[in-house]
């Protein structure tokens, strides 16, 4: 990958043969408001992008269009060679899209492994037959769920805590949590949005390891928001930066940190010590 490139070609991402993931002049309008324009990227499978950028500036609407919360007004979004633009969230579900949200959406009142069950069990349905008769492929089902849930639970240390409601955590480890349920579905292209928000520092430095650690072991293609900047340059790859509604600049940490319009706009004085 180059190390960067400015606006013009951040905002014009060209097709390549063979990207996972090929999104080209995506945006959105609300009313009058365009809350995303001209959005390009070229994503290849087994990477780990950050987005950043000020309040308001699309980032969490990318994610939107990305999963099918919003349907676009332009553009188009390719994943494996596959047209998924304006797709509905349970097509993009299956396409192996899975993202966690700002605001924490674990289950209400239920254990942390039965968030993880919930999320196992949306990915592989048993047939109504095996569940109303209870058969030994049933069970044998249900023992693989609480093996593969207890798997995640490890990974993302929650592993002792599995019994508690899962909204009972402290904040960090729920935010843990809905990574772990994120991941039972399997997806090949995570979203992350603002994972590390609301942590202390401490919390947000074992995520910044387990979300490396994620990628690594999973082999999966992370987007990650984040306003931290300090976590985004030493967690991600490649970072995309957008600005009312722009993608101003694109690439690795060390070119985005020195860029003076993603430094005006976002970064402020202090970018050259993150
Ligand atoms: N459904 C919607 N209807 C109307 N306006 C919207 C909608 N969703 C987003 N917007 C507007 O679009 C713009 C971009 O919002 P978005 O949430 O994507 O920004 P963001 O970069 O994620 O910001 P933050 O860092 O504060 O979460 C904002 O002005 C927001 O108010």
């Amino acid at each position: 990958m180059a190390n960067g490139t400015g606006v013009a070609g951040a905002s014009a991402a060209t097709a390549s043969e063979g990207a996972f993931l090929e999104v080209a002049g995506l945006g959105v309008t609300f009313g009058g408001l365009t809350a995303l324009s001209g959005f390009g990227l070229n994503l290849e499978q087994g990477r780990l992008l950050g987005i950043i950028g000020p309040n308001g500036a699309g980032k969490t609407t990318l994610f939107n269009l990305l999963t099918g919360l919003v349907r676009p007004t332009t553009g188009s979004v390719v994943l494996e060679g596959r047209d998924i633009t304006g797709a509905k969230p349970h097509v993009l579900a299956d396409a192996g899209v899975a993202r966690t949200f700002q605001n924490i959406r674990n289950i209400r009142g239920l254990s942390v492994i039965d968030n993880v069950k919930v999320a196992l069990g949306l990915h592989e349905s048993p047939s109504l037959l095996s569940t109303i008769f209870f058969t030994p492929a049933y069970r044998s089902g249900q023992f693989r769920t609480e093996q593969k849930a207890r798997t995640l639970l490890q990974l993302l240390n929650l592993d002792d805590v599995r019994n508690l409601p899962g909204d009972g955590l402290p904040y960090g480890a729920q935010r843990r949590l809905e990574i772990a349920c994120a991941l039972a579905l399997e997806p090949k292209l995570l979203l992350l949005d603002e994972p590390a928000a609301g942590m202390n520092p401490t919390e947000t430095i074992e995520l910044m390891e387990l979300i490396k650690r994620v990628h690594r072991e999973f082999g999966l293609t992370i987007m990650l928001i984040e306003h931290n900047v300090h976590f985004i340059m030493n967690t991600c790859e490649r970072i995309q930066v957008l600005n009312y509604g722009q993608l101003i600049a694109d690439g690795e940490p060390s070119y985005i940190r020195k860029h003076p319009a993603v430094i005006e706009a976002y970064l402020g004085a202090g970018a050259h010590d993150a």
